[in-house]
């Protein structure tokens, strides 16, 4: 028998495993930017999606070969992907513009180190020069001086965020400047409470925070009682005075990268309103840039126009005359015109490119007012989804040819009202043509449980995690997770997987909170007519699947789903699960024959959930295929690590069965 290796031994091992990966990443990155330049010979796009999918699938077929499951091989791939696509911009942005070439720039930003805008800085120039003289700011106005003045080369302006909205100021001083937008980015803002001496949450005063922060987690923050809010210039003079203070009676709000520059340490993460908090922030120049051809390109403007009934109207029209998709419109009065706005709008395409000129000469004949602010390379690069079904059979609009019921006492639902709703989430579409699969644990019972499913849902190309919370009244062990800490968890599965989520909500009281985590909300069958529950639910604006109730005809159900809509709430998803019979097989009969009825009476998307429609668990799949010839839009099922513990009240897959339902769906 061979000696096991020992600790150094293998660290050794690792450590040159990992200059090889590097070495290996390294000439990946080279290989991408000759990619680059023989795209300028044929000009063709930087961003080649199908050749992405085409490599995921090879390289999830590949990995799987090796042991390595489909989520790792896919996160890794998408941050490889996502910085060849952004090095070959660079490299084409240089080409186009030699002129701005430099080995160090000198960058304007608000505030000092540690502050969101020098992290934003920071991450976008690493790709463009090999240094910076950072000149750090106390205002806006002060940033923009020292561009105009030459004091630097470029300024880092955040423009909005997904928390707080457009950042108000920013736009106000882009209305004079002489300068020009010539590069953007987006950064994940995670907003801690983070302090300079051992300390716990409750012991805490006063925060020191910038007023934007603070905006974006005035949620968390309305819940604190007796705390004093310091207004500060910037994220990182609030770092500055805590770590000067070390009192343990005070925090500041900031990254836990910015803070660890000072010496703080976050007791509290995820402080924002949003789970997703994201800033966009704008790079500007003394001069406009040439945009390559070979990238897709945003053109930013301001504009003006007569205080007249449809002039506005008659602008964006322009827009759309011109086959522009405009992705940004935003108003501020102007300045010394009191009740006058000016509008700022982002819209895709190239400044060169001859619809975004003619768009401009026309517009120029309507408006007061009109200035390129710039245009410049769009940084999004969103990952490339690979789908269950290399070749997806259209599940989808079996409505085609059916008649067009009109339901005239649910007006919202009807399907005479419009064509069929499709819901976004993330990276999937509910009504879209794709069979989707909801699956999680029916109760959750425990972090391991959720986030060995979860690891499930992903591997096997299932697109939304669901998991419930136990019900509290039946909740006579005190170790399964409350209401706070399921969201908790979900959360935190649903970052790691990268999986938007669903769970149930019970009470009106319950809604903001879900609403606020969870990126789909769930009313169960036995609350379908609950009237308060759904009028909450409708005032929200995250999507909800609405359970028929087991005694429920298909108008009540309607009816349901138009309580929610008639609050302003239209993303509604029906569940068909099953509705009492003289049957006793099972608990309840699965009314298949409710999907194309449904689809011929609503535009919403339905699904369906077998759970208590079975009374084995081998007849799930059966009846999973069906609803998909039927024309159900997605599935819901529970799994579970072992099945025969699960405390839900379903019929549950065990984790090799639901491996085989899926590859039974992608087949
Ligand atoms: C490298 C290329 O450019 C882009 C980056 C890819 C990658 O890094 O694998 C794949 C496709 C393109 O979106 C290419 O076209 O091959």
């Amino acid at each position: 028998m061979t000696k096991p290796l020992s600790l150094d031994e293998i660290r050794k091992e690792i450590t040159e495993l990992d200059s090889s990966v590097l070495k290996l990443l390294s000439r990946r990155r080279e290989l991408s930017l000759d990619v680059a330049r023989s795209k300028i010979e044929v000009t063709k796009a930087v961003r080649d999606q199908a050749r992405e999918e085409a490599l995921l699938v090879t390289l999830i077929k590949k990995g799987r070969d090796l042991g390595l499951d489909a989520h790792y091989v896919t996160q890794i791939y998408h941050t490889i992907i996502e910085d060849s696509v952004l090095t070959q911009q660079a490299l084409l942005q240089q080409l186009a513009n030699p002129e701005n070439r430099q080995p160090v720039y000198r960058v304007a930003f608000l505030g000092d180190k540690g502050s969101y805008s020098y992290l934003a800085m920071r991450k976008y120039f690493s790709r463009i020069c090999e240094d910076l003289v950072e000149r750090g700011c106390s205002s806006f106005t002060q940033i923009i001086q020292e561009v105009e003045s030459g004091n630097a080369d470029y300024a880092m302006l955040p423009i909005e965020n997904t928390s707080s909205g457009g950042i108000t100021q920013v736009y106000d001083v882009l209305q004079h400047t002489t300068c020009s937008i010539v590069g953007e980015m987006t950064l994940p803002v995670e907003h801690c409470l983070l302090t300079a001496a051992p300390t716990t949450e409750n012991q805490i005063n006063t925060i020191y925070a910038h007023f934007q922060p603070a905006q974006q987690c005035s949620e968390y923050l309305d819940t604190l009682t007796g705390v004093k809010i310091e207004p500060c210039d910037s994220s990182s003079s609030a770092f500055l005075k805590v770590s000067e203070l070390k009192d343990p009676h005070v925090a500041a709000i900031g990254s836990a990268d910015g803070g660890e520059l000072y010496g703080l340490t976050p007791i509290k993460t995820g402080l924002a309103n949003q789970k997703e908090n994201f800033s966009r922030f704008i790079v500007i120049a003394r001069k406009p840039v040439e945009v390559a051809e070979q990238i897709p390109a945003k053109t930013t403007l301001i504009m003006s126009v007569d205080q007249k009934p449809g002039s506005l109207v008659e602008a964006l029209l322009v827009m759309r005359e011109h086959g522009l998709n405009m992705c940004k419109l935003e108003s501020r009065p102007i300045q010394g015109n009191p009740w006058e706005e000016m509008f700022y709008i982002d819209v895709e395409g190239n400044l060169r490119s001859s619809n975004v000129q003619s768009a401009l000469e026309a517009l120029t004949r309507i408006t007061r007012y009109l200035k390129v602010l710039g245009c410049y390379p769009s940084e999004e690069v969103s990952p490339t989804q690979v789908p269950l079904e290399k070749l997806p059979l259209p599940t989808g609009d079996n409505t085609e040819g059916s008649s067009k019921t009109k339901t005239s006492s649910a007006p919202l639902v009807s399907r005479e009202s419009q064509e069929n709703t499709q819901i976004r989430l993330r990276n999937v579409t509910i009504g879209g043509g794709q069979f989707v699969t909801f699956a999680g644990p029916g109760v959750i019972e425990s972090q391991a449980q959720l986030m060995a499913c979860a690891q499930q849902v992903k591997e096997h190309g299932a697109a939304v995690l669901r998991g419930a919370l136990y019900p509290p009244q039946l909740n006579l062990d005190n170790n399964l997770p409350n209401q706070g800490q399921t969201l908790q968890l979900l959360r935190e599965a649903g970052l790691r997987y990268e999986l938007p989520f669903v769970t149930e909500v019970h009470q009106p009281d319950q809604v903001a909170e879900v609403a606020r985590q969870a990126d789909l909300l769930q009313i169960g069958a036995r609350n379908m007519q609950n009237l308060e529950l759904l009028q909450e639910v409708g005032r929200t604006h995250r999507p909800v699947i609405l359970k028929r109730g087991l005694m429920a005809s298909l108008d009540e159900l309607l009816q349901a789903a138009e309580t929610i809509m008639a609050q302003g709430n239209r993303q509604v998803i029906l569940c068909e699960r099953g509705i009492r019979t003289f049957e006793g097989a099972a608990r309840q009969t699965l009314d298949l024959g409710a999907i194309p009825a449904l689809k011929s009476m609503t535009h919403l998307p339905v699904i369906v959930d077998p759970t208590h429609a079975i009374s084995d668990i081998n007849q799930l799949a059966p009846l999973t295929y069906a609803s998909r010839a039927a024309g159900a839009d997605g599935i819901i099922v529970d799994i579970h690590p072992q099945p025969d513990t699960a405390l839900s009240d379903g019929k549950t897959l065990s984790f090799e069965q639901f491996s085989n339902l899926m590859s039974g769906l992608s087949a």
